[in-house]
């Protein structure tokens, strides 16, 4: 028996993520253009393309940093500002974002997934400490928790982020490019901890343009170029017909662009 989460097209449940004719904009630049895409619950997704195909747009648009030009997202069955309202969502950008002259240690940062328990007032009960002890000690950084995180490699931050995305209890996990900089020791903590979170029904999607990384990670992988190039199973959607297809695109400026059918380059 495996404890692999069902294959992609055996949920039944609701989607994660209901992306539907998504259009972004970004000055002159079309960066997603109508893309639709659900993300099933349980599962794994990788979105793969290659840089500038708009994987960090559309991970954007799910945390509402981004104005669609139009379309419409929904994260666990709700509009995004009210879905990212209740904590149930948890992301990890590109850039960590962590100000490394800032005197705040690794376990300080995981403890700011307990806030959608604690709120911005109340100190950390026993619970939200063992929460954290336990996120810290999943991803391998238990003996580095009181380390300042400016005084940590980027692998050892993009785990503290993993760990922080685990004490929130996350019931989504939207995460950029987290392998980027990343020993293969550290990555394959990290893959275990998606496999487990996964298993247990959480959800992730997961940006990147390594080939390398997919098959041992994904569920079903979602290629983008600006537009949605496929979406599914692993072996269906990384031939190699489709990636060069994939690899060798461009997309026009947003001037130049008439609409084509669904899943086109
Ligand atoms: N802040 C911005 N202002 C203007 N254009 C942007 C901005 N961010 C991204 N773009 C453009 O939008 C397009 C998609 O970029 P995006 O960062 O989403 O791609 P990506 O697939 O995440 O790339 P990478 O793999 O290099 O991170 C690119 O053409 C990029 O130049």
């Amino acid at each position: 028996m495996t404890d692999r989460p069902l294959p992609f097209s055996a949920h039944t449940g609701p989607p994660a993520v209901v992306v539907t004719d998504l259009t972004v904009d970004r000055g002159q630049i079309r960066a997603l253009d109508s893309v639709s895409l659900s993300v099933p619950t349980g599962e794994i997704t990788v979105l793969l393309g290659p840089n500038g195909s708009g994987k960090s747009t559309l991970l954007q648009s799910l945390l509402g940093l981004v104005t669609p030009t139009g379309g419409s997202v929904r994260l666990l069955g709700s509009p995004v500002r009210r879905a990212l309202r209740t904590g149930r969502v948890a992301a990890v950008p590109q850039s960590d974002g962590l100000d490394e002259r800032f005197p705040v240690t690794a376990g300080e940062v995981v403890m700011q997934g307990r806030r959608r328990f604690t709120g911005p007032w109340r100190r950390p009960s026993a619970a939200d400490r063992l929460a954290v002890d336990e996120a810290l000690d999943r991803v391998g950084l238990s003996p580095i928790a009181g380390r300042r995180i400016g005084e940590l490699s980027g692998g050892q931050r993009r785990r503290v982020l993993l760990a922080r995305c685990l004490a929130q209890e996350a019931e989504l996990l939207l995460l950029d490019e987290p392998f980027s900089g990343m020993d293969a020791g550290s990555e394959e903590v990290y893959i275990d901890v998606l496999r487990e979170l996964t298993a247990s029904g959480r959800t992730a999607l997961v940006s990147t343009h390594h080939l390398g990384t997919v098959e041992r990670l994904a569920d079903s992988v979602a290629l983008l170029n600006g537009r949605l190039v496929a979406h599914g199973p692993v072996a269906e959607t990384t031939t190699p017909q489709i990636l060069s297809t994939l690899l060798g695109a461009r997309l026009p400026a947003v001037d130049d662009r008439t609409p084509t059918a669904e899943g086109a380059l």
